[in-house]
């Protein structure tokens, strides 16, 4: 017989001891399939060999009915004595190959891989499909590192494109994750991958037909948003100059509306971002506990993670924030501050790019750097002393904030003496602003938070968000500083909130100082 063409989109990996008790495994496996698993692995670790042929037998039966591949786990020999569609290894059982040579080259093969060598092992060994993880903390497994979704992105790009190898992500893969790990799998090689592997989302769901209609229509979403990011046509984008033209509508619009945006911010600013928000025209909550974090994604319009004053209550609830705001298709904005000054604050930021999909990320050059190296962009380097960035700046920057924005697919806005937004595709310079805000700790994050409230205005355009967050602050910083009544950083401070609040929409299109920047 030839080995079966598989689809690996949803791939059920069984466990005794997490099914749900309210039914059997074979109801669960019966039910998955007819809810779409389209892949089942049968585990268990506990049987011996002759009562694992049984259990084997009698899913094979189910499986069979609907045409759906059965590999079995870790055992070549109950695999050919059911003969199986294939089996799945892992690093510490029996070798590839030599499963490979017991199971004869018509049946389906795979094997667990969790760095880039294991898989261009798992490549030159013959497999037919590697499941990539651990991707997050499962109950299933505790390994010392999980992946996330940007290792998982990093292993699927040593695969070449053209190689016949397929690729699952396992770990943690969850109805609420699975569209962000597929889309966010999309990386330079143009691979997305085949499929997720689930196991308590679907075993331990109260119904696993709905848990796995719910996870593959999230992983369809999922592999239809990374294949158009890989063409480059996520959105549909207006031109550089008709987004600086809706500007003045959009601050009219903004303080008509008066969103209202939750910030997780720093002790340092948290005052100053609140009243920046309130004299743009929005409106701020500042709420540092995950508990509530659910119930305001509900009501807020975005999202501020502002990672200033670090303690484990404000990570907890920055990541429930995010997710929730996923959820609720809010926009996530994220201000890495200090990003590359600590290890603590490195491993946060990594966590956090991990656990969510951010929008829009904002940083000065020190933080966007420690974001590129994160993420894999190979850039030069900036250092930090604290949260400020040190040096002059890469020496292209407008290169950097769109490789960074391409990879993480959001809009990277990047601050300085000139600012750069890009969306990956779209990418400007903001020469507005004054040395002045330079001065006056915060002023980086009331960009974020004026950058959230054009968010929440701007739901299908970040990038014009962004460009027109930072452009409203520098205005009425230029503004701030013209103003005899200031002779220096604390008088610029009070002015500068006032001046927020006196901008007048049309200014941001007659005042603005922006530069579409081409690059290849
Ligand atoms: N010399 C300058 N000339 C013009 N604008 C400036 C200058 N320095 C800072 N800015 C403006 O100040 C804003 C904040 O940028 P900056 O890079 O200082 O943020 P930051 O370091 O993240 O600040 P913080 O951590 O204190 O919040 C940006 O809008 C930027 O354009
Ligand atoms: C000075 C400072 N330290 C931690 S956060 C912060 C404010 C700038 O974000």
């Amino acid at each position: 017989m030839p080995k079966p063409v598989v689809d690996y989109s949803l791939y059920l990996v069984t466990d005794s001891g997490l099914n749900n008790p309210s039914r059997t495994l074979l109801q669960s496996v019966e039910d998955s399939i007819k809810g779409g698993v389209t892949l089942v692995q049968l585990r268990e670790k506990e049987l011996d060999t002759e009562a694992f042929i049984e259990l084997a037998k009698k899913v094979h039966e189910v499986t069979k009915k609907y045409n759906v591949p059965l590999l079995i786990n870790d055992n070549i020999e109950v695999a050919l004595a059911i003969d199986a569609e294939g089996a799945h290894v892992g690093q510490d059982d029996i070798s590839c190959v030599e499963a490979r040579k017991l199971l004869g080259n018509d049946k389906i093969l795979g094997i667990s891989t969790g760095t880039p060598e294991e898989a261009k092992k798992a490549l030159a060994d013959g497999a037919d499909y590697i499941g990539i993880g651990t991707c997050f903390m499962t109950q299933t497994k505790s390994p010392k590192r999980t992946l996330g979704p940007i290792g998982v992105r990093t292993i699927l790009e040593v695969i070449p494109k053209e190689s016949e190898l397929k690729t699952v992500v396992i770990g943690g893969i969850k109805h609420d994750n699975t569209r962000r790990v597929v889309e966010h799998s999309a990386g330079s090689h143009g691979r997305i991958v085949d499929g997720v592997a689930v196991v308590t989302g679907i075993v331990s769901a109260s119904d696993a037909k709905i848990a796995s209609e719910q996870l593959l229509r999230e992983f369809r979403i999922g592999y239809e948003n990374a294949s158009k990011h890989i063409q480059g046509q996520c959105q549909a984008r207006e031109s550089v100059e008709n987004v600086l033209k809706s500007f003045p509508p959009l601050l009219s619009t903004l303080r008509e509306k008066s969103p209202l945006t939750h910030h997780i911010s720093n002790y340092v600013v948290m005052n100053d971002t609140a009243n920046a928000t309130l004299a743009l025209g929005g409106s701020p909550i500042m709420a540092p506990s995950a508990v509530e974090a659910e119930d305001l994604s509900k009501v807020v319009s975005s999202v501020v993670l502002n990672i200033g004053t670090l303690t484990e209550s404000f990570v907890e609830c920055m990541i429930e924030a995010g997710k929730h705001a996923n959820v609720q298709s809010k926009p996530v904005i994220f201000d890495p501050v200090g990003a590359g000054a600590t290890t603590l604050r490195e491993n946060t930021t990594r966590r956090i790019l991990n656990s969510m999909h951010v929008d829009i990320i904002k940083g000065n050059a020190g933080e966007i750097s420690t974001i590129a190296k994160i993420v894999g962009c190979d850039t030069e380097s900036i250092a930090m002393r604290g949260v400020d960035s040190l040096g002059s700046g890469f020496s292209n920057p407008a290169a950097v904030v769109q490789a960074v924005a391409k990879r993480e697919k959001c809009v990277v806005a990047m601050t300085g003496v000139i600012d750069y937004v890009s969306d990956g595709v779209r990418t400007v310079a903001i020469k507005n602003g004054h040395s002045y805000q330079g001065r006056i700790t915060g002023s980086g994050c009331m960009i974020a938070s004026s950058i959230a409230s054009f968010a929440a205005i701007s739901p299908n355009d970040h990038f014009a968000a962004a460009v027109a967050g930072i452009l409203a602050l520098n205005l009425a910083g230029e503004h701030a500083a013209r103003r005899d009544d200031v002779r220096g950083p604390g008088t610029f401070r009070a002015a500068f909130i006032d001046e927020i609040a006196n901008l007048v929409p049309e200014q941001m299109l007659t005042e603005a100082k922006i530069e579409t920047i081409q690059l290849n």
